[in-house]
C-alpha cells in the first residue's frame, strides 16, 4: 500500500456523528455505528494525492490518543452536534489542545453535524449537494430549535486562528471552514471533505519541500556533559 501523502483527522465528542459523516462520505450511506474504540482511517485518492482521513474515538478513555493521530496532519475537522451545545464547548476545552501535533500549517474545519434534527434543518446559508436535505424518509420526530447557531462555531474558528498565532489573512476565511452537516441526509457531506481535500493539497507540498517530519531519534541522544557548576551555581 502507498504511503498516504497526507493526513486529515476528525476530532470531537462520542455521539456528534464522526464515524457516520466518514461512512457517508466514503460509503454513500447512512448506517448504525458503535461508539468508535481506538481510531480508524479510510484512504481516499484525490487527484494524484493520497489523503488518509482518520476517524478517532470521542469517549474519553481515549482521549489521551488524540495527539498521536493527529501528528502531523495537515487538516483537522471539529465536529460538534448542533443539538449540543456542549459538544460545541468540548471542542475547545477538551480537542483543541490535542492539535499540537499536527503540522505548524494545519487547516481547521468547525462541523456542526445533525441539523437534520432540527428545525431550521438544512436550511441555513449553506449550498446542498444531491442529496435532499429533508427527513430521510419515514415520519420525522418533531424538530425543535437548533442549539448552536453557526456564528457560534465561527467565533470558535477565528478564536483557534489567535490562539495558534495565526494571522487571518493568511487562512480560508470562517464562513468557508464552518459548516454544518447531517450525515443522515448527506447535505453538505461531500462539500465538507472535497473543499478540505482541495486545501489540503498545497499543505501537503508544502510539507513535502520541507522534508520528512522531524522525529528525534532516541539512540543517538547524548545527555549533555554535566559541568561541575550544576544548575544551581
Ligand atoms: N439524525 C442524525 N443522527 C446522526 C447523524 N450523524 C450521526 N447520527 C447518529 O448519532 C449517533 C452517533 O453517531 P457516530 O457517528 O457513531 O458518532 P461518533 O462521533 O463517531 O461517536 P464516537 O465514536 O463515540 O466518538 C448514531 O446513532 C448515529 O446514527 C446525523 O447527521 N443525523
Ligand atoms: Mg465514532
Amino acid at each position: 500500500m502507498r504511503k498516504p501523502d497526507g493526513k486529515i483527522v476528525l476530532l470531537g465528542d462520542m455521539n456528534v456523528g464522526k464515524t457516520s459523516l466518514l461512512q457517508r462520505y466514503m460509503e454513500r450511506r447512512f448506517a448504525d455505528t458503535v461508539s468508535t474504540v481506538g481510531g480508524a482511517f479510510y484512504l481516499k485518492q484525490w487527484r494524484s494525492y493520497h489523503i488518509s482521513i482518520w476517524d478517532t474515538a470521542g469517549r474519553e478513555q481515549f482521549h489521551g490518543l488524540g495527539s498521536m493521530y493527529c501528528r502531523g496532519a495537515a487538516a483537522v475537522i471539529l465536529t460538534y452536534d448542533v443539538n449540543h451545545p456542549q459538544s460545541l464547548v468540548e471542542l475547545e476545552e477538551r480537542f483543541l489542545g490535542l492539535t499540537e501535533t499536527a503540522s505548524t500549517d494545519c487547516l481547521f474545519a468547525i462541523v456542526g453535524n445533525k441539523v437534520d434534527l432540527s428545525e431550521e434543518g438544512a436550511s441555513e446559508g449553506c449550498e446542498t449537494e444531491g442529496d435532499s436535505p429533508g427527513p430521510a424518509g419515514g415520519s420525522a420526530p418533531s424538530k425543535g430549535p437548533k442549539q448552536v447557531r453557526l456564528e457560534e462555531a465561527v467565533a470558535l474558528y477565528k478564536k483557534i486562528l489567535k490562539y495558534k498565532m495565526l494571522d487571518e489573512k493568511d487562512m480560508p476565511a470562517a464562513e468557508q471552514m464552518c459548516f454544518e452537516t447531517s450525515a443522515k441526509t448527506g447535505h453538505n457531506v461531500d462539500l465538507l471533505f472535497e473543499t478540505l481535500f482541495d486545501m489540503v493539497v498545497p499543505v501537503i507540498l508544502r510539507q513535502r519541500a520541507q522534508g520528512p517530519p522531524q522525529t528525534v531519534d532516541i539512540s543517538r541522544y547524548k545527555p549533555p556533559e554535566r559541568t561541575k557548576s550544576g544548575c544551581c551555581a
